[in-house]
Formats: C-alpha cells, structure tokens, sequence
C-alpha cells in the first residue's frame, strides 16, 4: 500500500514535470515530446522491414520495397538522436530560465523575512538553489528518456505478443518487481543524501572556509587548516561510508534480476527456434527475436535505471512546487501610506521569533510623534534590532499593534510601506554591483543626486582621489572589479540610505565600522539636517543620544524608560550606569 502511494506520488511529480515543460517553452516542449514516441516507434519500423526482407529472400518474392523502407527507417534512426538532442538543449535553457526567475519572484513574494528562520526550509532552500542550474537538465534528460524507453518497450512486447503473448508477459513479470526494487534502492540512496544534506551544508561550509577571501585572514592567524580539514575528512568518510552500503546492496539486487531476465530470454529463443523448425514461423522472425529483444533488454535498462536517476530529481522539482506554493502567515495590506502622519504608535507589543520559544519583547507601548528623533539604546541582546525589523514590517507582532496614525501597519500596502521607509543596517548589504547601482537600487538614476549623496555620506574623496566612478564594479572577483574598505562600504550603505530618502528613518549602528570624526558629521546630516523626518537609531555609543529628542530605553525586551536623556539621567539608575560607564571614553 506505501509503495504503491509512493508510486503514485511519483506519476504525479512526473505528470506535474512535464506540465511544467509545457509552462516553460510550449512550442519546443511540444517537439521534444512528440519526437519521443517516434523515436520509440521507427526502431520497431526497422525491425519489421528487416524481417520481411528476409521472409521474401527466403520466398524468393521481390524485396526491394522492403529494404527501402528499412533504409529509410535506419536513417531517422540515426539522424532522431542528434535532433533530440538539440531540441532537447533548447528546452533546457528555457526550463532552467523558467525555474530560477520564478524561484527569484517568489521570494519577492515573500516580505516576511520568516522563512529564513525555519530550519526545516532553509535546508531545502539551499537544495533547491545550489541545485537550481543543473536539475533541469537531468529532469528533461531522464524524463524524456524514461518515456520514449517507456514507449519503446510497449511497442516492442507488443509487437512480441503477436507472436507469443505469455513470453511477452513473462518478461513484465520478472521486470516489475526489478523496477520496483531499484525505485527503492534509489529512494533510499536519496533519503540518505537528503540526510547528508545537514552534512553536505557542514562539508560545503568546512571548504569554503579555507577557500574563501572572507575568513582568509583569520583562518591563517589562527591555522585552522588541519582542524577544519580532519572535520572535513571524517564527515566525507561517514557519508561515503553510507552511500557505499546503498551501492553495494544495488549491486546484488542487479545480479539477481539479470540471472532471472536471462533466463526468459533463452526459454523465448529456444520458442521461437523450434517454431521455425517446426515450420509454424517463417526465418524472418529470428531476426526480429534477437532485435526485439536487445530493444526490450536495453529499454527496460533504461526505463529502471533513468526512472530512478529522475527520483531525485523529482523530489527536488516537489521541493519547487512545494516552496512555490510556500504561503506564511504575512498578509499584505491595501492602504496607502498616509502623505503626512501625527505619529506611531506602539501598542502592548511582544514578539517570539517563528521556530522559537523565547519571547524577545515584552509587552512594549511608546509612542513616537512625526519628525521626532529617538535613540534606541540597551545592552546586547536587550532586542533593539528585533524592534527595529517590527516597525519596519519584516515580521508581525506576536501580540499588540504598530500604528502609523490609525492606520495598522498590517492594512498598509507592504511596497508602499517600504516606499516611505529607509535604513542603514548593522548587517548592510554590500552588492557585488556597480557603486552606482549599489547607491540608486530601485529608483531612477540622478546623477546629480548621486553625487550628492555621496558626498553627505562622506564618500565625495573616493569618488576624486581612488579614481572611482560610478560605474565602477564593487566586487574585486568580477571584471575590472574593486573593493572597498568595511568603513567606505558603510558610507555606501549610508547613500543608499540618503537616496532612498524615506519618511521614517532607521538607523541601526549605522556608525560602528566609522571613525570618531565621520560618524559624527553622519549623525549630524541625517539627524540635524533632518527636521522633517521621523528617526529611529539604534547606538552603543551613548555620546549619539545627545541628536536625539528621546531615548527608549530597552531592558531585557522590555522598556525601562522612554524620555529625553536629561530626564533620563535623573530618573533611570541603570540608564545613567550605563551613559557613565562610557561617559569616560566619549565625552
Ligand atoms: N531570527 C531569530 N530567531 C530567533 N531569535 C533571534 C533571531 N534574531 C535575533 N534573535 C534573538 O533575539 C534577541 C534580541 O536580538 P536583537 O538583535 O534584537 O538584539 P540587539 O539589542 O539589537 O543586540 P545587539 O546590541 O547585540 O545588536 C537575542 O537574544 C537574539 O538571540
């Protein structure tokens, strides 16, 4: 009963497969389909013209017409591969096309940023994209191949049982459990890569590790090499160890079935012999046994062995569908974000990350009003960033509300959300993109405002004396690329940020990789110059809140204060610890 549901699942991925050919390229899917039937029927063709020529020599009856329709059939024989082929190669383009920009819309799809939290789903994320460029050819490759064998094989038993039907049955009858059994054997062999998957993620990270220009400085410091490289050894071997038994046991159950195939073959030669000596057959039909059974041998080959090389392949086009029908619980609004707003407010709001059991923010109410500038301080860890992502509506409260006047952020369109925000993350992006694509992203290019920006994030020297331009790639391992110091891609970061020119600013230790002297002509642009603008920062340096009209104070997810910083300092213990703990160092 499991195996025959599991064998249902598998006509369903495949029917599902190749509706998903017809979705990527109708027309050139519609030619590699159809060329595998007669790739499956002219063989038969060659055979059955072969046998007539012979039956007529024997007859001494006029063959010509036969050998022609033998050559003729011989030739498409020859010349269908290289076509297929070809064909073939089109629609792989397509298809790998067609499943990574639809992989890539997706993850538009999803503004939640959720789905990085769940375990389970980032596995097969990282499945499906570092499989995303090869997987489609093995699914054409095999999944045609599977089908034409298919067909080949039902052509030539049928064509067998004009002569003989129970040889004919004979033979799907020691075929079926084969291909049931290597159907397992291959289905185990992926569980368990599915279980090196965990094992592939460590073997990929121990290599890259060594192998890579980010960690190169350190790894060499503190030479990681032998560590890193017996970690990499041990794992290699337990999972190759793994694989190996699988391989071993295919072996066996591949000897057994050649025995039993073998063997209905020989009976069916001997059959057909004696029927030619009997004179019940004419000659011909030996030559059309020994043909149709090299057909049937190596059809039914390649219907096991290509149906199980596409089991993998399969389950990997279900991870697919599975994550393109991934829904989360975020629920994009309709409202416009309002032109002019009095004020945000934060209502009761506690937050537990998804996957997690630990509640970050606890019961968390203050109120911001348009254009004011408030710092968000606390010890690490206390949940400044996660507030950070809340407002922004990377993730949805647990319990509470953010509002923006009397709008809920949750009713507010998620992209006309984004239009009005903009930020500088302490985990910014550095694009492998030109400094001027890196600094514009999704707006329009204005060159002048770009070079404005530029210059306001402290970036205008790099631009004259590193003999930079926009253009210039931010990458040192792309063409004429180059890269830039951890302070100068923060500068970069920052003009994105300017450019994007929000109504609400986040600023999340946008200064932590500057010098004394840029951070704080930074804090003096975006929150001196900045009267109209709402401005949330978060800081450690606690010489910044003095920009700043109100400080939140964050204790262990919960607020501790919430006002301006003199107020503060008479009225938190804790919060004036802290401000003359660093009061030393800064002021
Ligand atoms: N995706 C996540 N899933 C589960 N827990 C998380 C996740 N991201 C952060 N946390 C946890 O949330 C808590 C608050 O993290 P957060 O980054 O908000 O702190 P922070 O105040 O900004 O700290 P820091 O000053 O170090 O930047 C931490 O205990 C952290 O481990």
């Amino acid at each position: 009963m499991k195996h025959l549901q599991k064998l249902n699942q598998y006509f369903n991925e495949l029917t599902r497969t190749y509706r998903l050919f017809f979705k990527s390229a109708p027309l050139v899917a519609t030619c590699v389909l159809l060329l595998a039937p007669l790739q499956a029927v002219i063989p038969l063709l060659a055979v059955a013209a072969g046998q007539k020529v012979i039956d007529q020599v024997t007859n001494h009856s006029p063959f010509m017409e036969m050998i022609i329709v033998w050559i003729v059939a011989t030739a498409f024989q020859q010349f269908l591969p290289s076509l297929s082929t070809m064909v073939q190669g089109v629609l792989t383009d397509k298809l790998t096309g067609f499943i990574n920009i639809s992989l890539m819309k997706k993850s538009e799809d999803l503004q939640s940023i959720s789905i990085f939290d769940d375990s389970k789903y980032f596995d097969d994320l990282q499945m499906l994209r570092d499989d995303a460029s090869w997987r489609p050819v093995n699914l054409i490759v095999f999944g045609v191949s599977v089908l034409q064998s298919f067909l080949t094989l039902a052509f030539m038993l049928i064509y067998l049982a004009r002569y003989n039907w129970w040889l004919a049955l004979l033979l799907l009858i020691v075929m079926v459990p084969q291909s049931i059994s290597y159907y397992r054997i291959q289905q185990q062999s992926f569980e368990t890569m599915v279980e090196r998957s965990k094992n592939a993620r460590y073997l990929h990270y121990y290599s890259s590790l060594l192998l890579d220009r980010r960690d190169a400085k350190e790894v060499r410091l503190f030479n990681m090499f032998p560590k890193i490289i017996e970690k990499y050894i041990s794992l290699f071997e337990q999972t190759k160890k793994d694989v190996n038994q699988i391989r071993r046991k295919q072996l066996t159950t591949s000897s057994l079935f050649v025995v039993l195939t073998v063997g209905v073959f020989g009976y069916g030669f001997y059959w057909f012999t004696n029927s030619v000596r009997t004179g019940a057959l004419e000659v011909g039909v030996l030559l059309m046994f020994v043909s149709v059974i090299g057909y049937i041998s190596t059809s039914m080959a390649r219907v096991v062995e290509d149906s199980s090389l596409l089991y993998d392949s399969l389950l990997w086009i279900e991870k697919y569908f599975n994550f393109l029908g991934y829904q989360d619980d975020f629920k994009n609004g309709t409202q416009s974000f309002p032109d002019d707003f009095n004020d945000i407010n934060v209502k009761s709001l506690s937050f537990t990350y998804p996957f997690s059991d630990t509640e970050i923010l606890h019961n968390v109410s203050f109120s911001v009003k348009s254009g004011e500038k408030v710092a968000i301080v606390g010890e690490n860890g206390s949940g400044k960033s996660t507030l950070v992502k809340l407002l922004m509506r990377f993730y949805d409260p647990t319990n509470g509300k953010i509002s923006v006047d009397n709008y809920d952020l949750k009713d507010i369109n998620i992209f006309d959300l984004h239009k009005n925000l903009s930020a500088t993350f302490q985990d910014f992006s550095r694009f492998k993109l030109t400094l001027k694509e890196n600094v514009i992203t999704e707006y329009s290019f204005n060159k002048d405002r770009v070079n404005n920006v530029l210059k306001a994030a402290g970036l205008g020297d790099l631009l004259v004396n590193d003999h930079l331009n926009l253009n210039t790639m931010l990458a040192k391992d792309f063409e004429n690329g180059t890269d830039l110091s951890g302070g100068q891609w923060q500068k970069v970061a920052l003009a994105r940020d300017l450019y994007a020119d929000g109504k609400i600013e986040f600023l999340d230790e946008p200064t932590a990789a500057l010098d004394a002297k840029s951070e704080s002509e930074i804090y003096q642009r975006f929150l001196k110059e900045n009267d109209k603008k709402t401005i949330f920062f978060v800081t450690h340096r606690l010489s910044a809140v003095r920009f700043a009209d109100k400080v939140l104070f964050l204790d262990s997810g919960k607020i501790s204060g919430f006002d301006t910083h003199t107020n503060l300092l008479h009225t938190n213990p804790k919060y004036k610890e802290m401000y003359d703990l660093q009061k030393d160092a800064y002021l």
